[in-house]
């Protein structure tokens, strides 16, 4: 099977890029050879498909908020070939057994290629490390207590040795439950403005500092969830500095929001952690431009609309970010003129590959997988819900206008998305 895609951009060239059997066998100027199927991409430039390390796909038990379907659909969208599913669904991804039907489950019902992680613990808040080495066998690609701060100790510290000794990444949801207090966004003037329960970044940077202590110990991977503090920014660059093998993922809301942009009680604005104050966001900024935060992850969550209406004290926790990252990374730091397109790149695809160790993830280069996204960098649009391919619409960016719509996806050399012709 080839494929050739034709008057594509890359790195500001226009060029042809030829696909036989799900591999890229050709970038160059001019490619005239007898193709399967041949795309027309003048006007779009061509990525690498990107790598979101933290998503939420709701399947099983969760499946009216997404399914693994509708989940790898919206990345498709975005444009991402490869994402990395949390084990928080029902039930919760803890055991061999359950690794190797989730991987299958995974195979069967999506577009994208997933890696999955195991929980860290039984049901996220066991105590005691679940078998990694176990999981590992059965296929999780990482390890993870998302939704959930591991409390104890003793049960962060068996599974780092265990992380460390099966070769896999523990992703680490930090959130100390005792510091939480019943809050709902971050504590501060805004929350006071807004009459809601506020919630402490201490929660996060106190377990983080616990945490980089025993990763030293260990030796293990350790990989910082959705981080969302200075105090957490400062600890990653003085780890990174000793030398600890510790890397840290970053949220475009976290990049892109702060708690003073909350102007109403808007479930919307909730989620964990909390959109932190405009001090924190900015040292978020900075820790990503200096190397300090290696990536940008988008902790896709999709709810119902039921569950993102009325009041914040009540709603759920989480917004999707599948189908707006890649959009709102390039207007707010390329269109800019913060950084190149190559940069974002490092941050949505090279790094999370590397870290992860996603082998399967193509990079645009001759000999890899066609995991491409083909986009429209030069018109802008508005973010809107009712075009989402996820089952969750809940986004606090509706309304804003936007460059880098995905015009097509290939995973493998096969198209996984295409826009509808306006
Ligand atoms: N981020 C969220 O607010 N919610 C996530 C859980 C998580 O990422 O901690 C979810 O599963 O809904
Ligand atoms: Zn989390
Ligand atoms: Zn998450």
């Amino acid at each position: 099977m080839r494929v050739l895609i034709k008057h594509v951009a890359i790195n500001k060239r226009c060029l042809d890029i030829l696909i036989v059997d799900g591999k890229i066998a050709k970038i160059a100027r001019g490619i005239e050879v007898p193709a399967d199927e041949e795309i027309n991409a003048h006007g779009a430039t061509a990525i690498p498909g990107l790598i979101d390390v933290h998503v939420h796909f709701r399947e099983p038990g969760l499946t009216y908020k997404e399914t693994i379907e509708t989940g790898s659909h919206a990345a498709a969208h975005g444009g991402f070939t490869t994402v990395m599913t949390m084990p928080n669904v029902k039930p919760v991804v803890d055991t061999a057994e359950k690794v190797r039907h989730q991987v299958l489950l995974n195979q069967e019902s999506s577009l994208v290629k997933i890696g999955q992680f195991g929980a860290l613990s039984a049901d996220l808040v066991g105590v005691g490390a679940a078998d990694l080495q176990k999981m590992a066998d059965a296929g999780a690609m990482a390890f993870s207590n998302d939704g959930h701060g591991v409390q104890d100790a003793q049960t962060m510290l068996e599974a780092m040795k265990a992380a460390r000794q099966a070769d896999r990444v523990i992703s680490a949801h930090l959130e100390d439950d005792s510091l939480i207090q019943g809050g709902v966004m971050n504590a501060g003037p805004q929350a006071k403005r807004l009459d809601l329960p506020g919630m402490t970044g201490l929660s996060e940077s106190t377990q983080l500092a616990r945490d980089l202590v025993m990763a030293q110990a260990t030796g293990v991977k350790y990989h910082i969830a959705h981080i969302s503090t200075k105090e957490s920014v400062a600890q990653v660059r003085l780890a990174k500095q000793m030398g600890l093998a510790v890397t840290a993922e970053v949220s475009p809301h976290h990049l892109f929001l702060d708690d003073s942009m909350i102007e109403t009680d808007d479930p919307m604005f909730k989620m964990n952690p909390p959109l932190r104050s405009r001090a924190d966001r900015l040292a978020l900024i900075a820790g990503l431009l200096d190397g300090t935060i290696d990536m940008i992850a988008t902790d896709h969550a999709p709810h119902s609309a039921e569950e993102k209406s009325g009041s914040m004290n009540d709603c759920s926790f989480g917004i999707v970010g599948l189908e707006t990252a890649l959009p709102l990374v390039y207007t707010r730091f390329v269109k800019s003129g913060l950084v190149d397109l190559d940069t974002v790149l490092d941050w949505m695809v090279r790094r999370p590959k590397q870290v992860f160790n996603l082998v399967s993830a193509g990079e645009l280069r001759v000999g890899d997988a066609a995991d491409i996204a083909l986009v429209d960098f030069i018109h802008p649009y508005k973010i809107n819900p009712a075009e989402f391919e996820s089952k969750g619409k809940n986004t606090p960016f509706t309304g804003q206008e936007v460059y880098g719509k995905v015009l097509k996806t290939l995973v493998d050399g096969h198209l996984v998305y295409q826009a509808k012709k306006e």
